[in-house]
């Protein structure tokens, strides 16, 4: 099946991509991902939503809730960076500011000097070290190819960096069937204890929350978006009966069934 994902040619989500689809297209933002899915333009998309280091991929936790997809599957994968240059006379470092951010202790150590530039992509970053001799790009080992020399490995702030990935398709395909859930809440209110009352129907019922993250509404300061995944299926009694529960509490707002799915480990 054909996925869209994250360009050009050798990103990270290109190789999480591969692991699922045997045809891939690109886009250059994780939001023109999303769209794509939603207007029927591929059947599958891949993309980051967070980094063992640096957190969440922001752009797709919006791109989720603004367009109308399902999360059919989760996919985890260890991320190690190389820096690579066409030899050691750089200024700039080039690349993804989440691989920026995850070898950040590495920068300040070794290139306290070097000017940042944040690109669209580590592959895009890659594309900038090939023109120009005085950029340098941080992106997967593999990417060098022959013009580039890898000037160092690993080089992501802890070994065990990791980011997980999602697949999406069309809402229509949404399963219930999976260990875990992805929502998003919306409550478009504001008391005291409101995210105690959106969390507890979760501990209530003995289900165990593996993500809690909260995104600005774009309406006004202070308001709300709240992206809940949880460790149970939506064809538990328990975790329709929790949903249930929370669109009571946010019958100002809404609730989004993102989908259930499991979780796979792959080494991409
Ligand atoms: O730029 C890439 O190679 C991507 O696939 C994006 C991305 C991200 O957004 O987190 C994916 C995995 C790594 O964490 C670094 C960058």
């Amino acid at each position: 099946m054909k996925a869209v994902t994250l360009g050009p040619e050798g990103t990270y989500s290109h190789r999480a991509a591969g692991a699922i689809a045997d045809e891939v297209e690109f886009r250059e933002s994780v939001t023109g991902i999303v769209a794509a899915v939603a207007d029927g333009a591929a059947p599958r998309g891949v993309l980051p939503v967070e980094n063992s280091i640096e957190g969440s991929v922001t752009e797709s936790l919006d791109a989720l809730t603004e367009y109308e997809v399902a999360v059919v599957r989760e996919l985890v994968t260890p991320i190690r960076h190389a820096l690579l240059a066409q030899g050691s006379d750089f200024d700039t470092v080039a690349s993804h500011s989440q691989a920026l951010a995850q070898c950040r202790a590495f920068l300040d150590v070794e290139y306290p000097d070097v000017a940042l530039e944040a690109v669209a992509s580590t592959a895009q970053g890659v594309e900038r070290a090939r023109e120009d001799p005085t950029i340098a790009a941080i992106a997967h080992p593999d990417t060098a190819g022959d013009d580039l020399s890898v000037l160092a490995e690993g080089i992501q702030d802890q070994a065990s960096n990791a980011t997980r990935f999602v697949a999406i398709a069309p809402r229509a395909e949404r399963s219930e069937a999976g260990g875990k859930t992805s929502l998003v809440v919306y409550p478009n209110d504001d008391y005291p204890g409101l995210l105690l009352d959106l969390l507890e129907p979760f501990a209530d019922r003995g289900i165990n929350l593996t993500r809690a993250e909260s995104r600005p509404s774009g309406e006004r300061l202070g308001d709300y978006v709240f992206h809940i995944d949880v460790a149970a299926g939506l064809y538990e009694e328990r975790t329709q009966e929790a949903v249930e529960a929370i669109e009571a509490i946010a019958e100002e707002g809404w609730v989004c069934r993102l989908g259930s799915y499991d979780t796979e480990h792959v080494v991409a």
